[in-house]
């Protein structure tokens, strides 16, 4: 089910927080909105919902405009950060909910939820209460319970943003093979671009009301469309006026042809990745190189090296950035 926003304009106030915004959302595809706080994300899946109405533009859902439509008319599931479950229903009403008020028969409810709770996991579960779930558990029941109306669009914010970093890892994994098993058109809003580059087909890049770029994860880290986004989606460092990926800069002991003198500050050794810090004239700069090639180049502080960075990767620094990342 496609879904295709047009030229939205929405302000709080005197505050614009979405600016002419297009974009499309494939059907079928896992979509992540990404951008700092206050980009305007959470609006946009709003917006998406039905929940906030735009001033101007227009959504359309599998071809149907649904600018004005009521959001319980789009057949859209909706799961927030902060999941409010039923606390007084067991695991199994509160997926069962909407189905019930959808007057579906016993028994296909009772197969619907049992299926359901298979899917995420919590076929144990369905007899406890929410307090007595994780926070993990929890969410996964509140994805329960928005597919259990199957719904056309699945719109996701922050779902596991209030869970700690290892359950998150594992929930989005989980998400990942949740969505290639149902295949449900979903928007999910995450700030952590990891998470994004990790599980999405397709990833907007939200930043001050602004679409400042939309593409395949990799498009995207590798050609991002400007300092801001580059900077956004992973590390970077500046060599005489260009950024690069540390880890597309080349070190060698002797000099090669167009290569740049640097003088060793620091090494870090993280893991697998080794952290080469440096100085390049006036200027620092960092490469990360495997812990092999640190040690084939025997690199220390004070080591003399040569350094290549990979032309293919690079992005100029404007004086002036986008609008938005200068805002
Ligand atoms: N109902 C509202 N009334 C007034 N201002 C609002 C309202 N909702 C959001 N805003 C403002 O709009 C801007 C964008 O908020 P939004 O929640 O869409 O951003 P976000 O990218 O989702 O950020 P976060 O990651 O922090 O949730 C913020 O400056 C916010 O304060």
């Amino acid at each position: 089910m496609t879904i295709e926003v047009r030229n939205i304009n929405k302000s709080f106030g005197d505050t614009p927080v979405l600016r002419d915004v297009s974009t499309t959302v494939e059907s079928g595809s896992l979509t992540a909105l990404l951008g700092p706080s206050g980009g305007g994300k959470s609006t946009l899946l709003r917006v998406i919902a039905g929940l906030e109405q735009p001033d101007s533009g227009t959504v359309r859902i599998s071809g149907v405009d649904a600018t004005r439509m009521a959001p319980q008319r789009r057949n859209v599931g909706f799961v927030f950060q902060h999941y409010a479950a039923f606390k007084h229903m067991t695991v199994f009403n509160n997926v069962a909910f909407g189905l019930q008020v959808r007057k579906r028969g016993k028994q296909e409810v009772r197969r619907r939820v049992t299926e359901l709770l298979e899917l995420v996991h919590l076929e144990q579960m369905a007899n406890r209460y929410p307090a007595q779930l994780s926070g993990g558990q929890r969410q996964r029941m509140a994805l329960a319970r928005a597919l259990a109306v199957e719904p056309e669009v699945l719109l996701l914010d922050e779902p596991f943003g209030a869970l700690d970093a290892q359950v998150r890892k594992e929930l989005r994994a989980w998400l990942r093979r949740l969505h290639d098993e149902v295949h449900v058109t979903t928007v999910f809003v995450t700030h952590d671009q990891e998470e994004a580059i990790e599980i999405a087909d397709s990833i907007v890049v939200l930043a001050n009301g602004v679409v400042e770029q939309a593409g395949s994860p990799h498009d995207i880290y590798d050609n991002p469309a400007n300092p801001f986004v580059m900077r956004f989606l992973g590390p970077v460092t500046e060599i005489g006026g260009h950024l690069y990926r540390p880890h597309d800069i080349d070190l060698s002991i002797e000099p090669r042809a167009g290569s740049t003198v640097a003088r060793v500050t620091r090494v870090v050794r993280l893991g697998f990745e080794v952290r080469v810090e440096m100085q390049i004239g006036e200027q620092e700069a960092w490469a990360q190189v495997t812990r092999g090639l640190a040690g084939r180049l025997g690199l220390k502080p004070g080591s003399t090296i040569h350094i290549m960075p990979s032309p293919d990767s690079r992005l100029r620094v404007e004086p002036e950035t986008s609008p938005s990342a200068t805002a």
